[in-house]
This record gives structure tokens, sequence and C-alpha cells, in this order.
């Protein structure tokens, strides 16, 4: 499986991002998006997830399923958490996981997998930023898609939180998926860098 964008233009607020920008990820590899605030780095993320239209351009899937759409094939972990203050972690989840269907797995093996097996009933208004990123990744494993789109992942995550997302993003990686993410910090798995605009 290749994802490949070619020929993008992007425009928000009528003002233009990005014109012309190609990448390529292949099945087993992870792309860094890098560039100064403001690059555009959520923008292609957001562009490959559907969330925004390219002005221009295309963005494909070769091999695996070519038929689903990529948005179908991706998961999109931005900045803020997606979760339901009063809904506790395991319902959160649950939603989720109901929510995206497709090829799912075992809800408390997730909730374990990200170190929140204690907390499992807490609603996820007490969580603390940290836990809500975890519960947030742990969306990422309750249901199989082949592509993680992925928006400064580790903020909020302390040391063991950081190698137990490396972890998981290597297991990804080794089971035939592909990686985007943007980021200021290294993940902390072998990547390739794509810079996003140039400041002038
Ligand atoms: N909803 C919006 N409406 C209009 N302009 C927007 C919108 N969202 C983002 N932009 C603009 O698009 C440009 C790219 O923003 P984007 O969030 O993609 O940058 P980024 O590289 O991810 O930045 P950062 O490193 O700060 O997260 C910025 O100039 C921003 O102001």
């Amino acid at each position: 499986m290749r994802l490949r964008g070619r020929g993008l233009r992007c425009i928000r607020g009528g003002r233009e991002v990005f014109d012309g920008l190609d990448f390529e990820v292949a099945c087993g590899e992870a792309l860094t998006l890098v560039g100064h605030n403001g690059a555009g780095k959520t923008s292609l993320l957001r562009l490959i997830a559907g969330l925004l239209q390219p002005a221009a351009g295309t963005i494909t899937v070769e091999g695996g399923e070519q038929d689903t759409p990529v948005a179908e094939q991706a998961h999109y972990l931005g900045h803020r958490d997606a979760l339901k203050p009063s809904l506790s972690v395991s319902e959160n989840l649950a939603f989720w996981r109901e929510f995206l269907g497709g090829e799912t797995t075992d809800l408390a093996a997730a909730i374990a997998a990200v170190g929140l097996g204690h907390a499992a009933e807490l609603p996820a208004a007490y969580l603390s930023a940290g836990q809500r990123r975890r519960l947030s990744i742990a969306r990422l494993l309750v249901v199989r898609r082949p592509i993680w789109l992925l928006d400064e992942p580790t903020s909020a995550l302390d040391v063991k939180g950081q190698e137990l997302f490396v972890r998981l993003m290597q297991d990804h990686l080794a089971g035939g998926g592909l990686i985007v993410a943007a980021t200021h910090l290294p993940l902390g798995i072998e990547a390739r860098e794509m810079r996003i605009g140039v400041r002038v």
C-alpha cells in the first residue's frame, strides 16, 4: 500500500498555505512533517483525512483497499482530544469503536495497552491531559486502520507514555501500517522528514 499526494494546493481563509506539494509514503514507513508555525502541517493532515478539500491536486492510495476512500482508511489524531467528558474511558472508546466501525479489537486490551486499565470506569472529565491523550491513542488501537495521521501526538505524554507510544507506532509499522505525523520534536521512530513552507 502506498499513500500519494500530487500537486496539492491548500487555501485557508482565502490565503494560499501551500501549492504544488507532493508526498509519498509506503506501508511500513513513517513521514514526519516539519516546518514553522503556520506552515501548513495540520492543513496537510486534514487534507489527507478528508476534513479539508484541496484547491488542486490529488490524494490516492495504491494497493490495499483502492476503492475505499482514503479518509475511511485513516485515523486522524488531532490537537484536541475528541472525548465526551461525561462518558467513562471505556464508554468513550466504545462510542468510537461503534462510530468508526470496520475491523475492531478488544476494548479492554486497547485501554490496557495505553496504561489506563485502572481508570477504565472514570469519566473522561476527570482525566489529566496526558491521560486524555492516552485515551485518544487507544482509538487508534480499537479500530484497525492502516493510515495513522498524527498531529503533535506526543504532546502532554510523560516519558513512559512517549515510550509506550513509540512501541505502538513501531508495531503499527511492522504490521504494514503507515504514519504521517506533524511534529516539532523527534517522534522516536525511524522516519523520513518532509519540510513544509519556507519562511521568508
Ligand atoms: N480555520 C482556518 N481558517 C483560516 N485560516 C486558517 C484556518 N486554520 C488554519 N489557518 C491558517 O492556515 C495556515 C496553516 O495552518 P496550520 O494549522 O496548517 O499550520 P501548522 O504548520 O500546523 O502550524 P503549527 O506548527 O502552529 O501547528 C496558517 O496561516 C493558519 O493561520
